[in-house]
């Protein structure tokens, strides 16, 4: 069966091979585990609460329909929490919808929406459908998302896929491809240009890189060794954050406390600038995650 379904869950398994699978909690549709040929790709807090009482603390939660807080009084998401409300709504699983590759989808409108956040944005006014599509290849996992206004009034959003991948050691780890590109660091309050030519972890990170050409692969490089390669589909930016001690000591479903040497953000998402979506439109974006490969160095496309 390559598709389980629970009360809380969602089980794909890729049918010819019974050790790589992916698990969706169906609240906040967050995929808490990727596992490829028995080997977990992706980070999971062990005090994550999985009880959809907060937001899951690793995996792949999503974001939307801002990113961070909101911090403009005449945006109609300033009165959202951090991080919008996706991430805390149990969608409804729509089921499998292609067989090769093995495709699911869940979906979420504002009647799955927790009332009291929902009227936050905009008083409750937008009329939206998002679908998540979930796609799992021997290799590879691709999440895509729609966005429809299906209201009669414009509406302007962020998006983010909010992924933790799970590695050996942090201090081991480069990312290559981001050389030249805007960035936006969140703990300076600074943009600048980023000339590494590869980026490395010493201490906390959290920088927004924006606009860059979707040609573009992250790759997350071990020792020589590509652990994972993140491309995208219609998503210029990307979100790289590792809390570090201070920040992690701080976050309570942060565990185990040393964690952060063992996880790394990097998030694809349309957050530097808000999409305008006019009523009736559709926009779609795509995260494809790959694990092995050569090393590819982009530094001939802007
Ligand atoms: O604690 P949260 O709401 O899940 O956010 C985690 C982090 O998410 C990242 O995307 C942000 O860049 C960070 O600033 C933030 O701390």
């Amino acid at each position: 069966m390559p598709v389980e379904e629970t009360e809380t869950e969602v089980i794909l398994t890729l049918p010819n091979d019974p050790n790589t699978k992916v698990t969706i909690l169906k609240y906040g549709a967050t995929i808490i585990s990727w596992e490829n040929k028995g080997d977990e790709k992706l980070w999971l807090s062990k005090a994550a609460k999985l009880d959809g009482s907060k937001p899951v603390r690793g995996g792949v939660p999503l974001v939307f329909p801002c990113f961070g807080k909101c911090n403009d009084e005449s945006n109609p998401a300033y009165k959202l929490p951090q991080h919008g409300f996706a991430r805390n709504s149990t969608w409804e699983f729509l089921g499998q919808t292609t067989e090769s590759p093995v495709t699911i989808q869940f979906g979420l409108g504002p009647e799955q929406v927790d009332q009291d956040l929902y009227k936050l944005w905009n008083d409750g006014l937008y009329d939206f459908t998002l679908i998540l599509s979930i796609t799992l290849g021997e290799d590879h996992l691709k999440t895509n998302i729609e966005v429809e206004n299906t209201g009669d009034k414009d509406f302007k959003f962020n998006w983010l896929f909010h992924t933790y991948f799970k590695i050996p050691d942090i201090t081991d780890i480069i990312v290559n491809n981001f050389t030249d590109a805007k960035c936006y660091d969140q703990l300076i309050g600074e943009t600048y240009e980023e000339k590494a030519p590869m980026i490395s972890f010493t201490e906390e990170f959290d920088r927004i890189y924006k606009g860059i050409d979707t040609q573009k692969t992250f790759q997350m490089i071990e020792l020589g060794k590509v652990l994972m390669n993140v491309q995208r589909e219609n998503l210029p930016d990307s979100v790289v954050w590792n809390p570090w001690i201070k920040k992690s000591e701080g976050l309570a479903d942060f565990e185990p406390k040393d964690g952060y040497m063992n996880m790394l953000c990097i998030e694809p998402g349309h957050v530097a600038e808000f999409k305008n979506l006019k009523s009736g439109e559709k926009w779609s974006g795509a995260q494809i995650l790959s694990t092995g490969g050569e090393i590819k160095v982009q530094t001939n496309i802007y």
